[in-house]
């Protein structure tokens, strides 16, 4: 007989709690298996296994569901580390490392692959007809369009090999013919890059160039060398469906050898790619944040885009940064690491400034120089719609030039906020008690915090009136206004409104790349784009993310304002951006004006080490929820009083979610053990639910 100790996931259980159950069938640790829990059926993951247990009664298991255990011995280890890092459920971790499907079941959508025609290294002669066909053919493209305009010659080409078939599930993005396999020459300071992360022994590099300087050529290279070594590597990307420039440029150089793993998938798609990086059938995944979890067996390298990217932390169970994991896995495997951006995390470049990272910079553009930024400042320009007529001029050239704009405004929807001319009052969400956004294509009013939807009145809850101030806009608007003021434009609007079906951002994008003038929207815009023809970029609010006082505010806006000015002039033309701002002498905006990352990177430790915030000392926040908002104060008072090793700000009441009132506690310590062990005291003495985030990005979310 077979004793296992057994994880649940119940609201009931203190963090890790175990079960004990039996049962005769083989089992392994981290296989899952069902269970009775008191009058439920529950699905756990085995801890450990003996063959004696001194209690007197014990359930038995209903059912092992997996053979073998999912996860292997690295991850399981992973899991571990990470609870403990965390101070999470080992159950959340698991899950999380997991796709959702484990199994396809016949109730999941399956994938539909269709055969794509690439070109092949053909031999042997050809009619002139064949060659003639051949010669019109545009690689890539779907092999059933070649069939229907030739079949014999079709099958002729694939028999001699100059048409290569490949599978690739209905939808996929294919590579561009304009990037088939074309590799650039290094400009001298990517070669210096390439041979000083290949060369050293060192492990963590932070590669900082400025945008547009090239580090994904870089990446490419470094992953070209491991890949011939017969090792694997992960790819990392914030969003992906931001960057598919950037996947087709990788497809295009790895070709069959590659999974892509992205949240959009669907469960099956999800398992596929799954199964064919434990399948060691691909040798380099690129993907998104969860992709960082794929069953790798020999992994060579490490490569982190846009390291300073909010997305890499996960905002839910188990509330983990992605560059935690790939630091762990490095050293598992020891493997390098490669973190790159133009604006580097505040933590990140600190590591670099003392040496625990290896700092590799590129400080120049390809072919052009950086773009020539204006501050505008707003309160003394005259402004159309809240737009300056500074920006409104530059708008103007580019579509007599025929260049193409990018316009950055980070609030979607119609109005933002719905304040009442009388009285004053704004309508906010009663669930989270925060302000309503109006949205004109929908009718309606949204939470952008829960994103809960309630029909549009034009009355005013308290005093009955009917006016609402409109001096505040956002993206919706915005579009509408230009369309006004530029009718025959063609205008792109990008947010999460117009992003919500599979694939729209790429649609969207390459509708601009076709035949857009100016794209507009939330901080979608700022990430990754790589257009030629974008010769001017103009950002509207400016000043929006410094009004929220957070302690990584001025870090969060200078990385938007710099990266948002970085879609301007990336290859031929001399880019310009206009920055609108009620402060321009603000010493963000300063730096921004000169693209100076080593001015802002000094002035905002200053700021952490007087303020006592990270990188400077480790924190982390625990929110009590509950309905009634004095329980949850208790609690949080309670909580307090365990916490006399480490520095505490609060509890302060905060903004409610689902109805619940929540009270938050900032714990600070210099010290990352003491912080640790003084928040799992915490966790362990206090049961129920607490929100516990370990190294939070922000304080309000
Ligand atoms: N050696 C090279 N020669 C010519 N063009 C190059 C070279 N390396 C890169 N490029 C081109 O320069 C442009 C910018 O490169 P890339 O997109 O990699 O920049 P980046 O450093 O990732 O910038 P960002 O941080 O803004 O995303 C791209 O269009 C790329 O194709
Ligand atoms: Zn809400």
């Amino acid at each position: 007989m077979n004793y296992v100790q057994v994880y649940i996931e119940h609201n009931s259980l203190s963090l890790n709690q175990t079960f004990t159950y039996q049962t005769e069938q083989d089992v392994s640790v981290g296989c899952r298996v069902k269970v009775p829990f008191g009058h439920q059926t529950l699905i756990g993951f085995v801890d450990s296994i003996s063959n004696q247990c001194d209690l007197d009664t014990v359930k038995s298991v209903l059912e092992v569901l997996d053979p073998k255990p999912l996860l292997n011995v690295e991850l399981l280890d992973l899991a571990s580390w990470m609870s403990d890092y965390y101070v999470t459920s080992k159950i959340s971790c698991l899950k999380t490392m997991l796709p959702p499907a484990l199994k396809p079941s016949s109730s999941h959508t399956h994938v539909i692959y269709e055969q794509w025609a690439m070109k092949g290294n053909g031999s042997g002669s050809l009619t002139p007809k064949q060659t003639t066909f051949l010669a019109s053919i545009s690689f890539p493209c779907k092999l059933s369009q070649l069939r229907k305009q030739s079949r014999t010659m079709t099958q002729r080409l694939i028999d001699q090999g100059y048409i290569a078939i490949e599978q690739r599930p209905k939808g996929m993005s294919m590579p561009a013919s304009l990037h088939e396999n074309h590799s650039f020459t290094l400009t001298s300071e990517q070669k210096q890059a390439v041979l000083i992360i290949s060369k050293s022994n060192d492990t963590v590099f932070l590669l900082h160039g400025v945008t547009g300087s090239g580090k994904t050529e870089v990446f490419l290279q470094l992953a070209q060398q491991v890949l011939s070594s017969g090792k694997q590597v992960l790819f990392l990307v914030p969003e992906i469906g931001l960057t598919p420039m950037m996947i087709n440029q990788v497809s295009a150089r790895f070709g069959k050898r590659i999974a892509i793993y992205h949240s959009q998938l669907n469960a099956q798609e999800k398992y596929d790619q799954y199964r064919l990086v434990k399948e060691h059938k691909v040798d380099i995944v690129v993907g998104t944040r969860s992709a960082v979890f794929m069953p790798f067996s020999d992994l060579g390298l490490i490569l982190m885009d846009e390291e300073h990217d909010s997305s890499y932390k996960q905002e839910n169970m188990p509330r983990y940064h992605t560059r935690d994991i790939v630091k762990w896995r490095a050293n598992y495997h020891g493997c390098k690491v490669v973190l790159a951006s133009a604006t580097p995390s505040l933590e990140s470049y600190a590591r670099a400034y003392k040496g625990v990272y290896h700092l590799v910079t590129l400080t120049h553009r390809i072919s052009v120089s950086m773009p020539m930024i204006h501050l505008v400042d707003m309160k003394t320009q005259k402004t159309h719609f809240g737009l300056s007529q500074d920006l409104l001029d530059a708008i103007s050239i580019r579509l007599n030039r025929r260049e193409q704009t990018i316009l950055l405004l980070n609030r979607r929807g119609y109005l933002p906020i719905m304040r009442c001319m009388d009285c004053g009052q704004i309508m906010t969400c009663p669930d989270c008690g925060l302000a309503l956004s109006y949205h004109k294509k929908d009718h309606q009013l949204m939470c952008h915090c829960c994103g809960r939807t309630f029909p549009y009145a034009n009355t005013c809850p308290s005093c009955g009136g009917h006016h609402f101030y409109q001096s505040s806009m956002g993206t919706e608007k915005l579009e509408e206004q230009l369309q006004t003021l530029f009718p025959s434009a063609h205008i792109i609007r990008m947010d999460a409104d117009t992003t919500r079906k599979k694939r729209a951002h790429q649609k969207l994008l390459s509708e601009f790349e076709r035949s857009g003038d100016i794209l507009l929207g939330t901080q979608m815009v700022a990430k990754g784009l790589d257009f030629a023809r974008v010769s001017l970029v103009g950002i509207i609010n400016a000043d929006s993310g410094l009004a929220r006082l957070d302690f990584s505010s001025n870090e969060l806006t200078y990385d938007l304002l710099e990266q948002a000015s970085g879609r301007s002039g990336r290859q031929s033309q001399q880019g310009e951006v206009f920055i609108q701002t009620f402060d321009p002498n603000q010493y963000v905006m300063r730096c921004v004006l000169h693209h100076d990352y080593q001015r802002f990177f000094k002035q905002e430790m200053q700021f952490r080490h007087l303020g006592m915030y990270p990188p400077y000392v480790y924190m982390c926040t625990l929110i009590f929820s509950d309905v009634d908002s004095n329980k949850a104060m208790k609690k949080a008072s309670q909580a307090k009083k365990l916490a006399l090793s480490v520095k505490v700000l609060g509890p302060v009441e905060i903004s409610m979610r689902q109805k619940k009132a929540r009270c938050r506690l900032v714990l600070k310590a210099k010290d990352q053990k003491t912080l640790h062990d003084c928040v799992w005291k915490i966790a362990k003495a206090m049961k129920g639910n607490i929100d516990i985030n370990m190294y939070p990005m922000l304080l309000e979310e």
